[in-house]
């Protein structure tokens, strides 16, 4: 038996054959790249990539190789494409994306929408985000809010997309991709539940819950404790204490925010009744006006990809590549097209950042549909 050592040698030498190898394979792409940049051809050639593959499978000895190299050209292919697209930004052909760069969010006279009623945490939100003296408004839907931007009645609206312990708001997760409206900010508040009821109620009067079903949910261990209550879905949290308000009957109660309670003259039944303590819920502030503050270090995408093997390993392989830091992956079906998915993307960037750029071209030409929600 030959010695590890010498046999390690060999495994070496052959290696280095293969980074020899694989750099003068790169140093060819970089020109089909330049003739790409001089005549405008597309990067990505799937027919040629498939004929590759096809030969290079032939080239093999045994199926298990033959699956090896397989792979293996498959990535070495993708890395050969990811650095033309590097070569395609450094020629300053870039995609022209119709964001523009302000030094902050304008918000002298400007409008802003919510839905619920008063009291509602979208309410919390948009006045931790743009202060105590707005001009605005309410709205019953997340739709309608999303019409109000898009039709110029309001200039920002504040959305619930993701709760720490309930999960995503899926709804607005959808309208993102059906309005053409982009988030230009997000902020993130702390929710805390309470117990409210008429002022003459005590704890064991009650027998019907009125909340949001977030709020419901996130208060799931609580109702559990309470099993004869009957759970009771509203539009909002504080359209809850609004009816437990309107209706003035002693078996209701509603679970809503500390605020609605002063609003709407409620008593606390019970404070913090969510399971979770630091139960938080992060708002998008959207803008019909594509633009992202200067400074913004999260970009938010979302694109579609081919129901095939290996397609979204494929996609997510751009942030690696580029080194960007992915914070946040979401799947959500697409409404005609049963058991097809979209992806939603949070990383860490800035539009104007290059390995970004590099990333978005790449994933612009090899995903199916791809949009950028907002840089903030
Ligand atoms: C190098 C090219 O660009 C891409 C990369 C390929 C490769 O590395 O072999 C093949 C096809 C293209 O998707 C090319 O078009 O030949």
């Amino acid at each position: 038996m030959r010695e590890l050592v010498d046999i390690r040698k060999e495994i070496d030498s052959v290696d280095a054959d293969i980074v020899a190898l694989y750099e003068k394979r790169m140093k060819l792409a970089e020109q089909v790249a330049e003739y790409k940049i001089g005549t405008g051809k597309k990067v990505l050639d799937k027919e040629r990539e498939k004929s590759k593959l096809e030969k290079i499978a032939g080239l093999a000895s045994t199926d298990f190789t033959r699956c090896g190299v397989t792979e293996l050209f498959e990535q070495i292919m993708a890395m050969s494409r990811k650095r033309q697209y590097q070569m395609l930004r450094e020629h300053g052909i870039t995609d022209e994306m119709d964001f523009v760069p302000v030094e902050s969010l304008p918000v002298e006279h400007k409008k802003i929408v919510f839905q619920g009623v008063e009291g509602a945490y979208a309410q919390v939100a948009m006045e931790t985000f743009f202060g105590n003296d707005t001009e605005n408004f309410h709205v019953e839907s997340w739709r309608d809010a999303m019409e109000a931007i898009k039709n110029g009645e309001a200039d920002y609206a504040v959305l619930p997309l993701e709760n720490s312990s309930a999960g995503i708001v899926s709804q607005n997760y959808d309208l993102l991709m059906e309005y053409d409206n982009c988030i230009v900010g997000e902020q993130i508040i702390k929710i805390d539940h309470c117990l409210l009821g008429t002022k003459d109620a005590q704890l064991s009067d009650i027998t019907q819950v009125y909340s949001h079903p977030q709020g419901l949910m996130q208060c799931a261990g609580f109702l559990e404790a309470h099993r004869g209550w009957e759970s009771i879905s509203t539009k909002n949290t504080a359209m809850a204490a609004k009816k437990i308000k309107e209706d003035a009957k002693k078996n209701q109660a509603a679970i809503a925010s500390r605020l609605t309670a002063d609003i709407y003259g409620l008593k606390l039944l019970k404070e913090s009744v969510q399971d979770n303590p630091n139960n938080s819920t992060r708002f998008i502030i959207v803008s019909s006006k594509k633009m992202y503050v200067r400074d913004a270090k999260k970009i938010s995408i979302c694109f579609e990809i081919p129901h095939e093997s290996g397609s979204l390993y494929h996609a997510l392989s751009h942030f690696i590549y580029n080194n960007l830091n992915m914070d946040h992956i979401e799947s959500r079906p697409i409404q005609d097209r049963n058991w097809e998915y979209r992806f939603f993307i949070d990383f860490v960037g800035n539009l104007e950042d290059c390995a970004v750029k590099n990333a978005l071209r790449g994933l612009k030409e090899e995903t199916v549909k791809l949009k950028i929600l907002g840089n903030y």
